[in-house]
């Protein structure tokens, strides 16, 4: 009998974590345990609580890989959310990931990251972090948790700055196509990131689909992991133009649409 790869998927009753569970499922090829401080037993959603250690020490043994997409919203809560929930829950993550062997952690992480670099600029995912918030820099914290735990304790840390992935499928605005990602890319782009070699110890990269305004070259991913994004936000803004659908004009100076 063939062993399935085990998967924990945090944040499972999220938007991108439940497209992303629901995807990977479908796969038939993994053995998914999914959870959310939202559980839910019709969609097969066990309970965790990110900031509880030893529910998290549970969640992780025997677990090969986690995609971390837990996430509490309110994103600028500095003192009420960032630090407590989100930025302790990725410590907790990572410390039971080292206790329980875990090979890899693929972290759902953001364009805000480096949200403060121009709109006309190209910039490559090893360039150094343009935090544009308290959220933004609660993302570089956890990538650098990731390097640490990578450097340290060996565990293969990915991180996925994702652009933008709305509930409904489709890019809404101006500046979304620039960084648009679809549920079926994103489902991809994460068992890309499940499937990548394993001999690569840390790595960021920006999750979109094939954009024709992106404002990363995320080309040189086919090689290096398979990535194939089969979406294009050009293309569905043309569409929803054709049916009247609204499109929010918001560009603005900075990638992530921050202003001063
Ligand atoms: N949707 C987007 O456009 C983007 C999302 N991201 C990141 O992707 C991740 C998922 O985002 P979304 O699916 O949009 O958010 P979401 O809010 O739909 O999903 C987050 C999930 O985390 C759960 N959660 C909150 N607090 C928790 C806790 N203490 N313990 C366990 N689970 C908890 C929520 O119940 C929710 O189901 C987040 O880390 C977000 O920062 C990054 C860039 C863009
Ligand atoms: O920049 C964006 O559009 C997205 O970036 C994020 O990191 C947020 O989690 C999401 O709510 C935003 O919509």
């Amino acid at each position: 009998m063939v062993m399935k790869r085990k998967l924990l998927i945090t944040g499972a009753a999220g938007v991108i974590g439940g497209a992303v569970t629901a995807g990977l499922r479908t796969l038939e090829r993994y053995d998914i345990t999914a959870a959310d401080v939202r559980p839910d037993e019709a969609r097969g959603i066990a309970s965790l609580d990110v900031t509880d250690a030893q529910r998290m020490e549970e969640l992780t043994t025997g677990v090969d890989t986690v995609l971390h997409f837990a996430w509490a919203k309110d994103q600028d809560d500095f003192l009420g959310k960032v630090l407590p929930i989100n930025v302790t829950g990725a410590y907790h993550l990572y410390e039971a990931a080292r206790r329980n062997g875990v090979k890899r952690i693929i972290f759902a992480s953001s364009n805000h990251a480096t949200g403060f670099y121009k709109v006309g600029e190209k910039i490559e995912a090893t360039d150094p972090y343009r935090p544009d918030s308290f959220y933004g820099l609660s993302k570089c914290y956890i990538e650098l948790l990731g390097q640490l735990y990578a450097d340290k304790h060996g565990i293969s840390s990915i991180n996925i700055r994702i652009g933008n992935f709305p509930g409904d499928d489709r890019p809404h605005s101006d500046r979304a196509a620039h960084i648009w990602i679809s549920a079926r890319d994103m489902v991809q782009l994460a068992e890309r990131c499940i499937e990548a070699d394993e001999n690569i110890p840390f790595l960021c990269l920006y999750g979109t689909s094939a954009n024709t305004d992106n404002y990363y070259d995320i080309g040189y991913l086919k090689e290096l992991i398979g990535y194939d994004p089969q979406d294009d936000a050009a293309r569905l803004m043309d569409e929803a133009e054709r049916r009247h659908q609204p499109i929010k004009h918001d560009e603005t100076a900075y990638q992530g649409g921050v202003t001063k």
